[in-house]
């Protein structure tokens, strides 16, 4: 395959055998480096997909301590990048640290030249395949359907609750009002062995204290006035599923000493009766309330803290997931001009503008309803930011300039090299992966001064 795109960075010290290397890679784009130092700056340069080291590197070529030094290095650097670790022919001690620390393959020396091309090609085979497979997973939006988001926060949110649905334990989500706590909520229970069974809500702050025990333990016949027959509490209801307790930072005191008792004890007693009642139920939770300050004013048991938050999943505000404001915009806008049967509709400039700059208080259920009202209201197919309310803010097509966000970067990612390597032009252009003259031509145009 003559692909000359595919980078390859061989890091050999004898010059001999850089130049045999070089003559029998020439299908790659091969570049060389001779000691530990100049293959990292090489590395940052080129990005190679494929490496190919002898562990034996001055200033030591006869040990292996510098050639797993720049191994660990260069792992830590590019992790996606292949290793293939060179060492001597009878030298399988060190070939099998080098693949338990991460390399790819090994290879004895002397090597045959076609056979170290075909690992390399497999390695670069190997490389564009999994650089495919990460393109892929970051179109994807998350993993659950009910959650819209590319936020990088909000998708390790999603991971987190995939990871511990199987798990039996209690979790906990904390986040602001409408930030998604029941639909993440009900994803733990769609990810778990329980999905088949009952999903279970009970609200903590919208019903009074008095009803609220009764709803969840139950009550026996006539244990209270009106208590016309047996009636199961939601608790025991959920038996095998899962029972969400929403706002259980609004639990009243009295109901947190017997929900840390059902916790405890896994064992529910009606009102008014005497048996214990087996319960297995998966415990989820979610309050918008700092559950540490309750415990700190004396209005939230700590024990009954740490029973619940086994697992504890901080939720992002709105505002500060990355473009998922107007990612939900558009979902709305289909879903409710479907509903609404209102044809096609489309968010027009402004109101793009006014829902990126907006800091959305109430979060995803706000924008939800902001959206469903425009799509009723607005007079055109074209939804404007009157529609939703909202001040038509001036729309910084500056900040959205794809040119401008890269120079700003490239700016502050110079300024940081050199003040990182005091003003060191050849140390600060290898940090930076560029050549000198480059470095050169960045600080002229952003306008720094060699000594800044
Ligand atoms: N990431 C999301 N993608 C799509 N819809 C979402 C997302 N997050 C929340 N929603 C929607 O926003 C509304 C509010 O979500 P939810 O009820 O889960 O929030 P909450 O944090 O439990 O709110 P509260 O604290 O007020 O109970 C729901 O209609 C839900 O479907």
């Amino acid at each position: 395959m003559n692909d000359k795109r595919r980078t390859l960075l061989v890091v050999e010290d004898d010059p001999a055998l850089q130049k045999q290397m070089r003559w029998a890679f020439d299908s790659f784009e091969t570049v060389v480096a001779d000691d530990r130092e100049s293959a990292l700056a090489q590395l940052r340069r080129h990005e190679p997909a494929v490496v190919t080291m002898d562990l034996g590197l001055p200033p030591h070529p006869d040990d292996v301590s510098e050639g797993f030094r720049l191994l660990g290095e260069m792992l830590v650097l590019a992790p996606e990048t292949k290793v293939i670790v060179l060492t001597g022919q009878h030298d399988r001690e060190n070939a099998v640290r080098a693949v338990a620390m991460g390399a790819y393959d090994f290879f004895g020396k002397p090597f045959e030249p076609e056979l170290l091309a075909l690992t390399i090609d497999r390695a670069f085979r190997l490389h564009d395949l999994q650089a495919e497979n990460h393109r892929l997973m970051a179109q994807q939006t998350s993993p659950f359907s009910g959650v819209i988001t590319r936020d990088p926060g909000m998708l390790k949110v999603c991971r987190t609750v995939e990871r511990v649905a199987s798990a039996n334990v209690t979790v906990a989500l904390l986040g602001a009002s409408g930030t998604g706590k029941e639909v993440l909520a009900r994803a733990l229970h769609a990810l778990s062995s329980r999905s088949k069974e009952r999903f279970l809500a009970i609200n903590c702050a919208a019903i009074p204290e008095n009803l609220l025990e009764s709803e969840l333990f139950g009550y026996e016949k006539g244990a209270f006035t009106g208590a016309a027959k047996q009636t199961p509490g939601k608790i025991e209801t959920a038996h095998k599923g899962t029972f969400f307790l929403d706002e259980i930072g609004d639990l009243p005191m009295s109901l947190q000493a017997k929900l840390l008792r059902f916790l405890q004890e896994r064992v529910v007693e009606r009102i008014g009766g005497r048996e214990e009642i087996p319960v297995d139920v998966r415990v989820v939770c979610a309050t918008h309330r700092d559950l540490k300050a309750r415990i700190q004013a004396g209005l939230f048991r700590e024990d009954l803290y740490y029973r619940l938050a086994e697992i504890v999943i901080d939720i992002p505000p709105l505002r500060e997931r990355d473009g998922d404001a107007v990612l939900l915009a558009h979902a709305f806008v289909q879903r409710f001009a479907k509903d609404n049967g209102r044809g096609a509709m489309h968010l027009g400039e402004d109101s793009l503008a006014a829902i990126e700059t907006h800091p959305w208080p109430g979060n995803v259920r706000e924008l939800e309803n902001c959206l469903k009202r425009a799509v009723i209201m607005a007079e055109s197919n074209r939804i404007t930011a009157a529609d939703l309310g909202l001040d038509g803010a001036e729309s910084d097509l500056k900040e959205l300039n794809l040119r401008h966000v890269r120079d700003e970067a490239e700016r502050r990612a110079v300024i940081r090299a050199l003040a990182r390597t005091n003003g060191n032009i050849a140390r600060a252009a290898d940090a930076l992966g560029i050549s000198r003259p480059s470095l050169y031509d960045l600080m002229n145009r952003f306008g720094l001064k060699k000594e800044s």
